[in-house]
């Protein structure tokens, strides 16, 4: 039995739904199945049904009202409803052996980046019930090619990283957003950077009292050594299916999703009639 899952995390608005709807229509056109996770109990009906979707288990707007709470507590609430209620999870994903799940998480990033609670859920798919999985995370290219905001989202990221102790792949979002704004060659030094570099551009342009913890966060992000982006176009068609077909290799990578594939007889894809041209 292989299982692989693929969380889908950032924050508001990066384009997370719409990166998930991307791999599932690119996986239906080279003939694999997937299926969506909605684990945000705040989320819109998208292009694509989801699968197992956290609101049959509980409702934000319920929560807020019932509870009388805001939008993030009861976000909270709901998350915790999910971590003392996970039998719910393991009875729904119960019927998808060797399948590919997406899960798309909400926007509030302190759900995986301050606060145990997706850690949790995260160790209960992998340790229950099996689950190889890998984190990607999104931020969108018009945030992060302003250098300071690069070290803002660079250290959301690691955060996540470090927390969910996940194989994980960073995402730069709405690249066509950039496109006029910044040259390829510009957009590269985002994708690969080099963040020494992004700070001495900083430091040109701020207070020089900020000079010596400007180079602190660098140096922090350098040491690290993997904070990298995948670039992702889901606005134009080629540039979609091109850019969510790399990430897709990635992920495949990571979980070892072809590994984990049932051995096939190669006379399954014997075509006679190539043999005849
Ligand atoms: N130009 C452009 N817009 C995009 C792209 N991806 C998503 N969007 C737009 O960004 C907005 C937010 O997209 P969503 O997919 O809902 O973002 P999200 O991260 O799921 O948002 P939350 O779940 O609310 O945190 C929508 O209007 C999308 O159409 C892209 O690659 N390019
Ligand atoms: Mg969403």
């Amino acid at each position: 039995m292989s299982r692989v899952g693929v969380l889908v995390l950032g924050p508001a608005g990066v384009g997370k739904s719409t990166f998930c709807n991307s791999i599932i229509s690119h996986m239906q056109s080279i003939g694999r199945r997937a299926h969506i996770v909605n684990l945000d109990p705040a989320a819109d009906a998208t292009q694509y049904e989801f699968t197992i979707d956290i609101r049959d288990l509980i409702s934000l707007q319920d929560v807020q009202e019932e509870m009388n709470l805001g939008p993030n507590g009861a976000l909270i609430y709901c998350f915790e409803f999910l971590m003392n209620n996970l039998d719910w999870l393991d009875e729904q994903i119960g019927d998808f052996n060797d399948e590919y799940l997406i899960f798309d998480c909400p926007g509030q990033i302190e759900l995986y980046t301050h606060i145990p609670i997706l850690p949790t859920i995260v160790k209960h798919l992998t340790s229950q019930l099996n689950f190889s999985l890998c984190a990607t995370y999104l931020l969108e290219a018009p945030f992060v090619i302003d250098r300071s905001k690069f070290f803002s989202g660079a250290l959301s990221a690691m955060s996540a990283m470090i927390l969910l102790e996940l194989p994980h792949i960073n995402i730069l979002s709405k690249v066509d957003l950039v496109e006029t704004q910044v040259a390829k060659r510009e957009l590269k030094q985002f994708l690969n950077p080099d963040p020494m570099l992004l700070a001495s551009d900083i430091n040109e342009k701020t207070n020089p009292r900020f000079a010596k913890l400007n180079r602190a966060i660098a140096n922090l992000v350098d040491d690290f050594g993997m904070v990298q982006f995948l670039p992702l176009n889901c606005n134009t068609k080629d540039d979609e299916s091109n850019s969510v077909a790399n990430i897709l290799s990635y992920i495949d990578d990571v979980t070892q999703w072809s590994e984990a594939q049932e051995p096939k007889d190669p006379k399954e894809d014997f075509d006679p009639e190539e043999l005849e041209e």
